[in-house]
């Protein structure tokens, strides 16, 4: 219940509701009142040749008015309700996506992303078709079912027991029925998105797929995931399925029943031939709002699965807050230190021990080691994409956890190997570093970094529109066009994560001179795994298992003979 009003409350516009409940209830005073002049209509044919036609045409063109009202209403009432529930969607899924930016790196790492989509688009389309059909059937539902016991107590009260006896019982046996395929539909949502998790990662990564002639077992595996979501998609379907044709069933005995009692009773003189065919035409009615509310129900379980996978994520707990009063750094230095810094992702597995470090204004950094040393995690608690377990890491003497993340961050240019890049211009992708530069700052970037050369070639040039997935551009020219993002946004540190491998030397080249260019005079941090482009760093941090193992510059470590001259000499001396 808990859950349901915290959903509701999404969906809430009084206006709109309170009109749509009042025309729901003109269309439902249609359909009530519409049998009751078929009844009189019936009725108007006394016997055999014996018609009053003057009464029977004004009650044809009541009926005629009834049923034309009853369904405009019932028109505009979708339109509020399709407000109503659009609108409340909209704000499920501005809250969802908010909740994102405050999430943790932490779970996007551990989460399947297609999963997180699925969550966007699936679950809240689920619950909004919940919430629309359910607004309007419910509502429907209600006022049809007070309404026809009102009506029909007034006209026999007998056939009319008879129908509140059976009707509840279709009601009943539906109701059971559905919350047996509840769990079916909790499951079905979860393998969706395990669906879609699958789907999403292979046709992002196909390239490797296909290099590795991995078709088949993808085929396989996919069509694993899709039968495990063939068979709860089905179990839950089937046993939902009963609930409706188990009511109609029920519900065709009881038209029996009122149609042989309401025989027995007009023989008796008790009521008219026409209030049978009224009295059979309100079973009917009567019954809808039964099996309508049921096979609502299994909507309505859907809507709710979908709910709780759109809570789980907006519960979460939200990475540390940023402090309430922070520091703020202006014009940064550039001198950062890490003091008795442990780290680890998870709980029991030790990662970084009691790192000291002292890095100073102007520094350039290279940081090496073999994969899986720790290179990438020094750059995610830098920019406190994680935070240190113990120790402190400080910025220009303030502990980075008094900044704003957002401060922080703007201090550094980051550059990844993994570019991003997203759909829309290259002006435009250059300009999201700065999104207020002019084109000719933008020109400016783009031939500082070397990617002119090349955006000049194209036939759109800057107002080439790239699609964030496949964009035919070289690896190395995406690499330049965010090389001249950074160049554009001129943050005062650097950070370039392994950012020379992949490409052919001519780019590679292009790709040095501009970080040359980049480096100079900012704190600057290289991932390498090229240690050739590394000999001019003032300092080199070599990594093993987390910890920092030698440092200093290129002559010093060669000169130990230590880890760095042996990872030196593999390079250069075979
Ligand atoms: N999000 C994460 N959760 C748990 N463990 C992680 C996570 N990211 C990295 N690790 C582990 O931490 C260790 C260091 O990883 P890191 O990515 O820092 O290495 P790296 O030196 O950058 O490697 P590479 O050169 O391959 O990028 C590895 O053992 C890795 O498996």
């Amino acid at each position: 219940m808990k859950m349901i009003k915290r959903l509701l409350n999404y969906f809430e516009r009084k206006q709109q509701l309170i009109w749509a409940t009042i025309l729901i209830i003109g269309s439902v005073l249609g359909t009530l009142f519409a049998p009751v002049i078929v009844g009189r209509t019936i009725d108007q044919l006394v016997g055999r040749g014996q018609v009053r036609f003057a009464q029977l045409n004004q009650d044809i063109l009541w009926l005629l008015v009834l049923y034309l009202a009853s369904s405009l209403c019932l028109w505009l009432a979708t339109w509020f309700t399709n407000e109503i529930a659009y609108q409340g969607v909209n704000n499920l899924r501005h809250d969802l996506f908010a909740k994102l930016n405050f999430l943790p790196l932490r779970f996007f790492d551990t989460q399947q992303h297609g999963d997180i989509t699925s969550r966007f688009v699936n679950d809240v389309e689920t619950i909004s078709d919940g919430v629309l059909q359910g607004l309007l059937t419910s509502i429907q539902a209600v006022f049809t079912i007070v309404g026809a016991i009102i009506l029909m107590l007034y006209m026999d009260w007998v056939m009319a027991l008879m129908v509140l006896v059976t009707a509840p019982l279709s009601y009943l046996t539906a109701k059971i029925i559905t919350q047996k395929s509840q769990h079916y539909f909790r499951m079905q949502a979860d393998d969706l998105g395990n669906l879609n998790g699958y789907a999403e990662e292979t046709i992002a990564g196909l390239h490797t797929v296909q290099a590795f002639a991995h078709e088949k077992q993808a085929r396989a595996e996919f069509q694993k995931r899709n039968q495990q979501l063939y068979s709860t998609g089905f179990t839950s379907q089937f046993i939902a399925s009963f609930a409706n044709p188990t009511a109609r069933v029920i519900n065709n005995v009881m038209y029996a029943f009122i149609g042989l009692t309401g025989g027995l009773r007009a023989v008796s003189g008790q009521i008219t031939v026409g209030e049978i065919s009224s009295f059979l035409i309100f079973a009917t009615i009567f019954g809808k709002p039964f099996s309508d509310l049921t096979s609502l129900s299994s909507q309505f379980q859907s809507a709710y699965a979908s709910a709780k996978r759109i809570f789980h994520i907006i519960d979460l707990k939200d990475e540390v807050a940023d402090p309430t009063i922070p520091r703020v750094i202006d014009q940064v230095v550039g001198k950062i230190e890490f003091k008795q810094v442990d780290f680890s992702y998870e709980p029991d597995q030790h990662l970084i021990t009691n790192l000291n470090l002292t890095i100073q204004p102007g520094q350039q950094i290279a940081i090496v080691g073999e994969t899986g040393a720790g290179k990438t995690t020094l750059i995610n608690l830098l920019m406190r994409f994680y935070d240190v377990t113990t120790g402190t890491i400080s910025l220009d003497g303030v502990d980075i956890r008094q900044l704003t993340r957002e401060n922080l961050r703007r201090q550094y240019g980051l550059v990844l190997q993994e570019t991003w890049l997203f759909s829309g211009k290259i002006r435009d992708n250059i300009a999201f570093g700065r999104p207020s530069a002019t084109f000719a700052e933008i020109k400016q970037a783009a031939v500082e970094s070397g990617a002119a050369e090349f955006i000049e070639k194209l036939p759109q040039g800057y107002d080439t529109v790239l699609q964030a997935e496949n964009n035919n551009l070289s690896s190395g020219q995406q690499q330049l066009l965010t090389i001249a993002r950074v160049m554009l946004a001129n943050p005062p540190m650097l950070i370039l994560d392994e950012a020379t491998s992949n490409i052919d030397t001519y780019t590679e080249a292009k790709i040095q001179q501009a970080f040359n260019t980049l480096t100079s005079g900012r704190t600057s941090f290289v991932i390498a795994h090229r240690l050739s482009t590394i000999r001019q760093a003032d300092l080199i941090l070599v990594m093993d298992h987390g910890e920092v193992i030698e440092q200093g510059n290129h002559q010093t470590l060669l000169a130990q003979n230590g880890a760095y001259a042996k990872l030196y000499h593999s390079q250069f001396e075979d």
